[in-house]
């Protein structure tokens, strides 16, 4: 019995050699250095134009300047100076003669385009077209055209005026290319050119003959009016043009996974078998293998894979010159916090249990259970990060409720707080009880961000929660949960836990894929994640702070949030896509249009600190919106996170309780409060500091939550912080709250309407629909001025009043009508 106990120290030893990676990346100094960009940006633009002219004068005089070079070592450089007819002189003349004459011919113009646009990037920040693919076809066609020239000026025997067609290097390729082929090298230059589209357009097939034209818009079948799909056919054409949204080319950089080790696979010890019915047979006691199985397999997800619709077009030009939409190019130089920002805690934090301490335990258990008259078969321990787990398979006939009812028994009999009986455990076919250890594993943060599990996660928001029993990484989803509530008493460890949670999304998201509205009325406990605001935080657009702590300011808050889900959803439902990850793929495929509203649409996450606070000071002005936020809000990519120390039933109220599937209980105070939170008691025998129980799909996991120090965090948000952010935090939609007036207060002054004003009438009239969203995206306008224009509209009497984020309701039915009207009024 003590081989398998000495084994589990050496497992643990070994385990305990595994370090995470430390990585750290710096910028080469001199990409910093702004002047020297600009100064050389400026340089490549003046030579750009030089260059042009040059050429282009070459072209002109070319061929009077070329006596003057070649005698210009025999004469005097001011003589040869005055001859020259190149507007730049003997250097323009030489320059050009070498690029034109001696190398690439005409095709020589590409080089000033290419530096005209490398300039354009550094000088401006701006692409005008994207700098990588253009370089490469230019350089390309330069070499392409001046070969093809070339074959037609040696066909003609016209070297003498065609030589700046086609320069030296076309002539002479052709040249060869007689010699070796005849006048067959036209089909090596044809299929040069075939090879090059296709590797650079990433052909794979040709069209077939019935494609259509052009893309044909799916929304011809849907229900809108004849004008929307007029509209539609425009948004085609319209589509051609869409710029892309980069600012730069530095690729972003990617999370530091690479950097990360695989954490080392240990030599597994062996099971028992002990699964005998038989009374006779001696008791076996193992001690469980606990390595994490690594790799774990997750439920695999894929990453913004192209959405490959079955009636949709792409737009093959808008793709094949710009590439697939990049989100993260709005910030191209951002760099995701590393893992040495993370505190690396010693080693012996780990659990520390041993073998006598393992030895009592289970024969107290054995001795307890056979003072009750309950033999079992075998009994089997598993150490974990905070409790052990020892895991009995009872002889035949013993009433597994029997068992259950001898939890305080036990406890008793073990002298320890917080044992926890599972009977049966789901699957196993064995009674589990957890005894807490005496000396419990700190799960340093650290260590479970730089685990492969993690890193390599490709869920849409993942979020590491701690350590199983079995010393697993737990990584769950929360795009999938799609909302966590989570309660504990004061001081078990909530708030460690969402800051957990925090650092773990902003450890894999890019600032242009995750936005978070923090709402603390606490005032103390996020405050630190206010140095995020230009990256990652999303706020009304009057707000002053960007951690929300005034009541009515998250009650305004929420509101706006209800309104952004129903414009997301009419973004959707105008893409027809089934939600956000459709949404974004379809976006980044160029397959929606941005003048038409459409845009590329971050993760939302509401993050509430304290629920009870705001239940007692809103009541159901925050209760409602929640609940129609979390009934709704999963397809359009916005989950919450709702936090609260007293889970009691007029904070956890039946409306919000039924639309948050997963919860997270860390220790509560009484059985009572884990049956609100958990439906189920357990959570009032948890030990405290991080240990918690995970609720989803009715499965109970108990989990030892990671610990991340309030200093970790400020580095972290310090070192996010200190990089280029937006120009400001991510802007919800207006919601006017009572205190600033509803619009039916609002004073509105008719006789200066909005010039728009007409317009705009005409669009709700036409669509029978007043919404401000619909202004906005049809008429290009903000949301500032579509709310003016709709106030307008309703004080005109052509819409009704405001009813919350409802669309209004039009009150004039047909076109005549209001045109009459409006002929009137004017
Ligand atoms: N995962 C953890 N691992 C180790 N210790 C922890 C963990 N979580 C919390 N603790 C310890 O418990 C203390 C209290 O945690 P925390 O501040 O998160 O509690 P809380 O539930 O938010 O309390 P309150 O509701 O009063 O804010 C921490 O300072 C820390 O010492």
């Amino acid at each position: 019995m003590t081989q398998p106990i000495n084994r589990q120290n050496t497992i643990r030893n070994e385990r305990a050699k595994a370090r995470p990676a430390t990585v750290s990346m710096k910028w080469p100094t001199w990409q910093a250095d702004q002047r020297s960009k600009l100064a050389f940006g400026g340089l490549l633009i003046l030579l750009a134009i030089g260059l042009t002219v040059a050429f282009s004068s070459y072209l002109l005089t070319g061929q009077d300047d070329q006596s003057v070079l070649s005698q210009v070592t025999d004469s005097s450089l001011r003589e040869s100076g005055n001859e020259m007819r190149n507007f730049l002189g003997i250097l323009g003349a030489f320059i050009a003669h070498v690029f034109i004459f001696r190398w690439f011919g005409i095709a020589a113009l590409g080089i000033p385009l290419i530096l005209f646009l490398t300039g354009c990037k550094l000088v401006f920040n701006r692409e005008l077209l994207p700098l990588g693919r253009t370089t490469k076809a230019t350089l390309f066609y330069m070499a392409w055209f001046s070969s093809l020239a070339g074959y037609i000026v040696l066909a003609t025997d016209s070297v003498g005026t065609g030589s700046v067609w086609c320069g030296g290097l076309g002539y002479e390729i052709n040249v060869w290319l007689y010699n070796l082929i005849g006048w067959g090298g036209i089909a090596i230059t044809g299929f040069a050119l075939f090879v090059f589209l296709i590797f650079f357009y990433g052909i794979t097939r040709f069209p077939s003959v019935s494609l259509p034209k052009r893309p044909v818009s799916t929304r011809e079948t849907a229900e809108d009016d004849i004008s929307e799909e007029e509209d539609e056919e425009d948004d085609v054409d319209d589509f051609i043009d869409v710029k892309p949204k980069m600012n730069g080319a530095y690729k972003p950089e990617k999370p530091p996974v690479a950097d990360v080790p695989a954490a080392e696979t240990e030599p597994k010890p062996e099971r028992v078998n002990n699964a005998s019915p038989s009374v006779k047979k001696p008791l076996t006691f193992t001690i469980a293998d606990t390595t994490p199985d690594e790799p774990v397999a997750e439920p695999s997800e894929p990453v913004a894979e192209p959405y490959a619709g079955p009636t949709d077009e792409v737009d093959e030009n808008a793709l094949l010159l710009h590439g697939l939409y990049d989100p993260t190019l709005d910030l191209p130089k951002y760099q995701f916090p590393t893992i040495d920002l993370l505190t690396e805690y010693p080693e012996n934090q780990k659990a520390q249990v041993s073998a006598e301490e393992l030895e009592a335990n289970k024969d107290r258990i054995v001795d307890t259970l056979q003072n009750y008259g309950i033999t079992i078969d075998s009994i089997k321990a598993t150490i974990g990060p905070t409790v052990t787990l020892y895991e009995i398979i009872p002889s035949a006939g013993v009433r597994i409720s029997k068992i259950k009812s001898l939890e305080d028994d036990i406890a008793l009999s073990l002298a320890a707080l917080g044992i926890r009986i599972i009977a049966p455990m789901p699957g196993k076919g064995t009674i589990g009880i957890e005894v807490p250890n005496k000396n419990r594993e700190m799960v340093a943060m650290r260590s479970v961000i730089s685990t492969e599990k993690f890193a390599k996660s490709n869920f849409e928001l993942p979020v590491v929660m701690g350590k199983t029993i079995s010393n697993e990484i737990f990584v769950a989803d929360l795009a999938k949960m799609p909302h966590l509530l989570m309660a504990g008493a004061t001081g078990q460890g909530k708030s460690v836990g969402l800051n957990v949670l925090l650092t773990s999304l902003i450890y894999k998201k890019h600032p242009s894929q995750l936005k978070l509205i923090l709402v603390d009325p606490k005032k103390v406990e996020l405050t630190l994640f206010n140095k995020l605001e230009r990256h990652f935080l999303a706020q009304l657009p009057d707000s002053d702070e960007p951690i929300i702590t005034d009541t009515k300011k998250v009650v305004n808050t929420l509101n706006s949030l209800c309104i952004e889900m129903d414009n997301r959803y009419n973004l959707l439902k105008d893409a027809q896509c089934r939600n956000l990850k459709e949404y974004n793929a379809k976006f980044i495929q160029r397959r929606l249009n941005p003048e038409k509203g459409h845009r590329f649409l971050p993760y939302i996450v509401l993050v509430i600190d304290e629920l009870a606070d705001l239940m007692m000071t809103a009541g159901k002005e925050v209760e409602q919106p929640i609940a129609r936020l979390a009934q709704l809000a999963r397809a359009i990519g916005i989950h919450l996170v709702v936090a609260t120390q007293r889970p009691s039933v007029n904070v956890i109220t039946g409306l919000i309780k039924a639309n948050f599937p997963a919860r997270l209980s860390f220790k509560v105070t009484s059985k009572i409060d884990s049956r609100t939170i958990l439906d189920t008691g357990g959570a009032e025998q948890l030990v405290g500091m991080g240990d918690m129980l995970f609720s989803s799909n009715s499965d109970i996991t108990r989990l030892q939550c990671p610990f991340v120090d309030t200093n970790e965090i400020e580095e972290i948000c310090e070192f996010v912080g200190n990089q280029r952010g937006y120009d400001s935090a991510y802007s919800l939609p207006e919601f006017a709250g009572d205190d600033s007036g509803s619009s039916e207060e609002r004073e509105v002054d008719l006789e200066n309407r909005d010039p728009m004003f007409d317009e705009a009438a005409r669009l709700v009239v036409n669509h029978q629909q007043g919404s401000t969203s619909l202004i906005q995206r049809r008429l290009k306008l903000g949301y500032n001025r579509a709310g003016r224009l709709i106030d307008q509209l309703e004080a005109a009497g052509i819409v009704g009043a405001f009813e919350g984020s409802k669309a209004r309701e039009v009150l004039i039915q047909d076109m005549n009508a209001l045109e009459e009207m409006l002929k009137n009024m004017n």
